[in-house]
């Protein structure tokens, strides 16, 4: 019999999620029934999304909604061998038995010299977010400017290096001076602290005083309203996620937007990464590749063991993580 740990949700997160909001509770799982693998989670993500959606999706008591990098350690499943790496979306667990539904096997051509815990980043649904909503949402072309926020993490990082490998400028903030570094090393064309700019308007028109073709936003909230007033005519922005929000117990207020979407003929437009999952595979070949070829670079957030997961989470919507934050059971 194997014991599995795994996180509950306590109690749903008023403002920012707290660590007794979450409780580490013991699974004795069951011998495996034919057709079924037993794996152990060997890289967790921690992802802005489970805030809202544990609000959305989740009970209290239920476990912690999430991905995983995992190692299969026994198997009665002929499609997955013992020593195979997949990932999984069944939740902050060390172990769990899974019938192969919903596991995707880590690529064949994955090289040993690659952390397979760029499965759960760049090349896994952060990357593809940055892929899917430049190519098909911003439909960004060679020669226009980008602008993204939150732009030294999981998605928006590779959002600036794809925008580049595009032939585009591309001006990205960050909440920290060391964030702003690593923008600059990425080859970010402009990079600036939103937290320290004396003001965001200025901020932004210095970055590029003809304005924005493509915004990719990551924040939402006070940012979106004034990065509105800097998009040039015909300017498209890809609504990735409003993180500037997910911690709010009273929703924020905003300016309204009509007059400069109208005025300038903007289009904006929402999305999930979900709604490309039959181009899933295309997507990661493209962003192996170019990490391959090191024209997409990568950093991770690591959080050693299994019992900090809350800790990474908190971390992490708190603006400690530079590039990916992941757990390392
Ligand atoms: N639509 C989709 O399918 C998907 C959407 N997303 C969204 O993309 C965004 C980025 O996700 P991801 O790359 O995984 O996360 P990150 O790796 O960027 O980590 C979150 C970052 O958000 C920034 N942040 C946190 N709070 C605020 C705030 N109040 N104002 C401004 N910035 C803040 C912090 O960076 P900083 O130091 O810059 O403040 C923090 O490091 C999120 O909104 C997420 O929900 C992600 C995946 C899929
Ligand atoms: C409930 C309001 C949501 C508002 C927008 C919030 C977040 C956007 C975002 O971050 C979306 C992330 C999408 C992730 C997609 C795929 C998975 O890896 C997560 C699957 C979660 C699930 O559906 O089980």
């Amino acid at each position: 019999m194997v014991t599995a740990k795994v996180w509950v949700l306590k109690k749903h997160f008023e403002g920012f999620p707290k660590p007794s909001d979450f409780d580490l509770k013991k699974i004795e799982l069951p011998s495996l029934q034919n057709g079924e693998l037993l794996l152990e989670s060997v890289f967790l993500s921690v992802d802005p999304y489970m805030r809202p959606y544990s609000q959305r999706d989740m009970k209290e008591g239920d476990i912690m909604i999430g991905t995983q990098v995992a190692r299969i350690v026994e198997s009665k499943n002929p499609a997955f061998a013992v020593g195979a790496f997949v990932v999984a979306n069944s939740g902050w667990r060390s172990h769990f038995i899974s019938d192969g539904k919903g596991l995707h096997l880590l690529p064949s051509s994955w090289p040993e010299s690659l952390p397979k815990s760029l499965a759960l980043g760049t090349v896994g649904m952060p990357g593809l977010t940055a892929y899917f909503g430049l190519f098909e949402v911003c439909k960004m072309k060679p020669g226009e400017t980008v602008l993204v926020n939150a732009a030294a993490g999981a998605v928006g990082s590779v959002v600036g290096q794809l925008a580049k490998i595009g032939g585009c400028k591309v001006v990205g903030c960050a909440g920290s001076d060391d964030k702003v570094a690593y923008l600059k090393k990425l080859g970010f064309d402009e990079a600036f602290n939103y937290k320290t700019v004396t003001s965001l308007d200025e901020a932004l028109s210095k970055a590029s005083p003809d304005g924005y073709d493509c915004f990719f936003d990551n924040v939402g909230g006070e940012f979106s309203s004034v990065a509105i007033n800097h998009m040039k005519k015909h300017g498209r922005i890809a609504v990735c996620g409003a993180i500037s929000q997910y911690n709010d117990s009273v929703p924020q207020k905003g300016p309204y937007v009509q007059i400069p979407m109208i005025f300038k003929e903007l289009r904006m437009e929402g999305f999930i990464v979900t709604r490309w999952n039959n181009r899933r595979e295309e997507g990661q070949k493209a962003l192996l590749k170019w990490v391959l070829e090191g024209k997409v670079k990568f950093h991770e957030q690591v959080t050693e063991g299994f019992e900090n997961m809350p800790a990474a989470f908190i971390g992490m919507l708190r603006g400690e993580n530079l590039g990916k934050a992941i757990v390392k059971v």
